[in-house]
């Protein structure tokens, strides 16, 4: 690791896990591989924040195998390199979604969750962690002013009673450009085979553009969201009798 990656990335990880109180000492943290780079980059700094701080915990590695001709191999010997146990589980998701009258993404994410609750319990961990990180935090938040009219984005943690189960998201503060440059710089595994079907068919890709364009004019534009959100002026906001 290079020292300049505390002020690129791992500091804000740090701020992450202070704020929210994310990890604590004895965790057992399942990380969600997809084979895409915001994951590998999630479960590449949660080793380094591991090795680099006081806190003690454990890390986990699974891939949710939709069964669209993904191949995970490089990010395996990724994780044995790491001494980081990586379990892949066979699904038939990706035929499922298609055959639903119900939106695919929407199914998709829904039936992926489940999947890797049920891993996780099985190997008693206690926290799953998924690497969406501060551009997606924006690109929801204008999902949700834009196509539902609400005020809000998905939270940092969420604790599910039923399963017993914490959803950790570090990477809130990170921004994508850095997660693309560390994993070009690091060489982090990437799956090979073919790409989702939906990919860059969604809103959410549409929001990107304008995340993207919203940029050019204020450099800042994703920290302020951020601050945002993290601020609330409720004496702004009107509350209906
Ligand atoms: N097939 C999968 N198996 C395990 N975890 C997954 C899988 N798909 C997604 N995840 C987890 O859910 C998170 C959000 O999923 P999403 O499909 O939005 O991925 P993404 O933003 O494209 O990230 P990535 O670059 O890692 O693919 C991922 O970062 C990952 O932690």
């Amino acid at each position: 690791m290079k020292k300049w990656y505390n002020k690129l990335f791992l500091n804000n990880i740090r701020k992450a896990v202070d704020n929210f109180s994310l990890i604590q000492n004895g965790d057992k943290i399942l990380v969600g591989l997809s084979g895409g780079k915001d994951s590998i980059f999630l479960l590449y700094s949660l080793n380094l924040l591991k090795n680099r701080s006081y806190l003690d915990f454990d890390i986990l590695g699974a891939h949710i195998d939709l069964n669209l001709g993904v191949n995970v191999t490089p990010i395996k010997d990724f994780c044995n390199e790491l001494n980081i146990p990586f379990i892949v589980e066979k699904t038939d998701i990706g035929q499922r979604i298609f055959n639903s009258d119900k939106s695919p993404c929407y199914l998709c994410s829904k039936l992926k969750r489940g999947a890797i609750s049920r891993i996780a319990k099985k190997y008693n961990c206690n926290k799953i962690a998924f690497g969406h990180h501060l551009t997606d935090v924006v690109e929801t938040f204008l999902l949700n002013l834009i196509y539902t009219g609400k005020i809000g984005t998905f939270k940092p943690n969420t604790y599910n009673t039923k399963k017993d189960l914490t959803l950790i998201r570090p990477l809130i503060y990170v921004n994508e450009e850095t997660i693309e440059k560390v994993v070009k710089m690091e060489s982090l595994p990437l799956a090979k085979g073919s790409k989702c079907p939906m990919d860059k068919q969604t809103k959410r890709e549409e929001m990107k553009t304008l995340v993207k364009n919203l940029k050019n004019l204020y450099p800042d534009f994703e920290e302020k969201v951020i601050s945002g959100i993290q601020n609330i002026d409720l004496d702004k906001l009107w509350i209906k009798r």
